[in-house]
């Protein structure tokens, strides 16, 4: 059956054209994000959920999405998306880091501009029949210096620009390294010189518990006296009854928001004030931006619903479409080793290892450990899977190690697999052979060659004759077939393991008879 889409905000139709020619059935409701009890209701239907900014994806919504995959976000910000209940349910956040940027980096400059030379303003007053040239005496931007707040996709645009326009820029990002400060051509500075050296001062940060209302009133109080403030990234960046007071007393010469605190903004401290420009979100809203964010999404939507491909997701490593095919056997073994540690594993871990040798510790490890985490939780979670299963091993406080080394032995590739807990440190093994299935080739540091079927026997014993010829006996008088038998041993006569397939579940009473046969340790019935 076709994954099915649901695209409940104004997404460019190129994205509902894209779905169709790749097999994806798209219900295109670009009102229903804004209704909560009708998409509530529908919600439930879809694998995939495609949004902008008008979709509230909350918890609750998350709660009634029993088969959503992916929401993909046609744009930058995210914060209209609750991604710690996205990646606790296992459901993939995407969003689109690149294809509006340019179109926002330019309404920011628009704004200055408009900001700066009172334009909104002039041109009300002309259409109204005014001609109040003296009113309207603006500032050249040739020389100033532009301040940017963050100086990531959209600053850097910003810097780029602003430079051509023959400005300093001055940049804030404790993240900009050195060097590409230098690359951009901007002087990486601390907040403090950037608000008092700043005459246009820009923000390009998301809104974070460290970026909410990093202008306020004492912020705006060390800015020059008639700086202008520009806000095309996040309401909630500025303290709109500070920014209110800084343009009333014309510490603040202009200020121009495109976002805001409550949006829609119908009414805001801000509306009214002097030399204030406002614009409806507008940031990202040009025909190339929406193609282009609506192109974007809707392809990585596809990869993923239909290969397994991830692009920019923010809670789960970059699985290229060339790649996915590559890690998928790596991904089933990873997901058995964790099930198999899981099944056996009864008092609290405390690490978990992961070592890759040879070719496989080229590959994307993150996703494998991510698979290994899996198969280990879920035994003990209902539902887990690669993209919550990390969150969800964090969350129980185990510690998570990847080693990464060249080819081990005989084998061209190898994870191993060791579970630390309180009471002891089990670990298994494994490789994928060249007809693509996965292999364990060691439990306990014992080696073996046992390919997992859906029911499997372990059985722990001392190796000793007879063993193999009692169990044999018991399994057949109950009737149970054999599909595989594997053994191995540390030594002639010690410990020996048997990882036995049988063609369906083993009864407890045979389950109790195999206990019992002589030289057995432990038998456990492990589901794959
Ligand atoms: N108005 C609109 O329609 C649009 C708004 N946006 C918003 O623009 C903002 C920037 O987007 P991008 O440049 O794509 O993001 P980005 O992630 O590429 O850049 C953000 C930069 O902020 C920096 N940063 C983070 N915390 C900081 C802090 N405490 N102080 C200073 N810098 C800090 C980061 O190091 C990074 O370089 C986002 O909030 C995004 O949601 C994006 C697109 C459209
Ligand atoms: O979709 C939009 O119009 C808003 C874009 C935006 O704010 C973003 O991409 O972060």
């Amino acid at each position: 059956m076709a994954p099915r889409v649901l695209i409940s905000d104004k997404l460019s139709a190129a994205a509902v054209q894209i779905f169709a020619d790749r097999g994806v059935d798209a219900d295109f409701l670009p009102d229903i994000g804004k209704d909560k009890a009708r998409l509530q209701e529908i919600i439930g239907g879809y694998d995939g959920l495609a949004i902008r900014s008008a979709t509230k994806v909350t918890e609750k919504l998350i709660g009634a999405a029993g088969r959503l995959k992916v929401i993909g976000r046609a744009g930058i910000g995210v914060d209209n998306v609750d991604i710690k209940a996205a990646t606790s349910r296992g459901i993939i956040v995407m969003n689109t880091p690149f294809g509006n940027a340019i179109t926002t980096a330019e309404h920011a400059l628009s704004m200055m501009m408009a900001a700066i030379r009172q334009i909104p303003a002039a041109d009300a007053s002309t259409q109204a029949g005014k001609w109040e040239k003296s009113k309207f005496i603006g500032r050249e931007l040739t020389g100033k210096t532009l301040g940017l707040i963050g100086c990531g996709n959209i600053g850097s645009i910003v810097a780029d620009r602003a430079l051509g326009l023959k400005m300093k820029v001055i940049a804030y990002d404790p993240f900009l390294t050195p060097e590409r400060a230098i690359s951009l051509g901007v002087e990486k500075v601390e907040l403090e010189t950037l608000l008092a050296r700043a005459d246009v001062i820009s923000l390009h940060t998301p809104l974070t518990d460290k970026t909410r209302n990093i202008i306020n009133d004492e912020t705006l109080a060390a800015m020059k006296p008639g700086a202008v403030l520009i806000n095309c990234a996040r309401g909630g960046l500025a303290d709109e009854m500070a920014v209110r007071a800084a343009l009333d007393s014309g510490k603040l010469g202009a200020a121009a928001f495109d976002v805001f605190v409550e949006e829609p903004a119908e009414t805001n401290p801000l509306f009214g004030a002097p030399n204030f420009v406002a614009t409806p979100h507008l940031g990202a809203s040009t025909l190339e931006a929406q193609e282009n964010v609506a192109l974007q999404v809707a392809e990585q939507m596809c990869d993923y619903l239909l290969h397994g491909a991830v692009t920019n997701a923010l809670n789960m490593p970059s699985i290229s479409a060339e790649e996915a095919p590559k890690l998928a056997p790596f991904v089933r073994l990873a997901e058995q080793l964790g099930l198999f540690a899981g099944q056996l594993t009864e008092s609290g871990i405390e690490t978990v290892r992961l070592e890759y040798a040879g070719a496989v510790a080229e590959l994307k490890t993150e996703a494998l450990t991510a698979a290994a985490l899996t198969g280990l939780l879920t035994p003990l979670l209902q539902t887990v899977n690669m993209v919550s299963a990390p969150a969800l091993a964090a969350e129980r406080g185990l510690s998570v190690e990847e080693l990464r080394r060249g080819k081990r032995g005989a084998y061209e590739t190898y994870i191993r697999l060791t579970v630390v807990t309180e009471r002891q440190e089990r670990s298994v093994a494994g490789t994928v052979f060249a007809d693509g299935k996965p292999r364990i080739i060691q439990v306990k540091g014992i080696n073996m060659e046992a390919e997992l079927g859906a029911h499997m026997l372990y059985i722990t014993n001392e190796d000793k004759p007879g063993f193999i010829g009692h169990l044999g006996t018991e399994l057949g008088s109950a009737g149970v077939n054999i599909a595989t038998f594997n053994l191995g041993r540390s030594a002639p006569g010690q410990d020996a393991i048997c990882l036995v397939e049988v063609d369906g579940e083993v009864p407890p009473d045979v389950m109790a008879r195999l206990q019992a046969v002589s030289h057995v340790k432990q038998v456990k019935a492990l589901r794959f």
